[in-house]
């Protein structure tokens, strides 16, 4: 599976804490990042990311592209409630996205670990059937 990891700072060492201890499953998967989280993930966990942009130069953006292309199965998105972003539309963009396509999204910890716990157990096979996978069109 292709998973995006993202991190607003106030919560990127928490990602951080939740990736290291998942690792041995976060290993299996091809992970995304943007800028800075990907650089934390890459220094102080070890595992392999692929790097976009820093969130405010665009790296929200990138993501949702991968979505809109159906090149991405997952999205951990430790956002910060309690701080405005600069880029806060990209960030709702985003969001807004991984509904569009049925992109299982986790924001926090508790979300997260059922997810990956989820993953884990093959509960997100059915991203692999694609008729299964169509946009929101109701
Ligand atoms: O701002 C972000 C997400 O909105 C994250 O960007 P960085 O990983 O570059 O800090």
């Amino acid at each position: 599976m292709k998973i995006a990891l993202i991190a607003h700072d106030h919560r990127k060492q928490s990602l951080i804490n939740f990736i290291t201890a998942y690792k041995p499953i976060f290993q299996q998967h091809e992970l995304f990042a943007t800028g800075t989280t990907g650089k934390r993930i890459m220094d102080e966990v070890g595992l392999e990311v692929t790097r976009l942009q820093s969130g405010p130069l665009g790296g929200d953006q990138q993501i949702g592209a991968k979505i809109a292309e159906d090149d991405l199965d997952l999205v951990v998105f430790f956002r910060d409630p309690l701080t405005a972003q600069p880029h806060e539309p990209d960030v709702t963009a985003l969001l807004r996205l991984c509904d569009v396509y049925r992109i299982p999204v986790a924001t926090n910890e508790a979300t997260a670990e059922i997810i990956i716990r989820g993953l884990n157990s093959g509960w997100l096979e059915w991203r692999t059937i694609k008729e299964s996978v169509g946009i929101y069109n109701e």
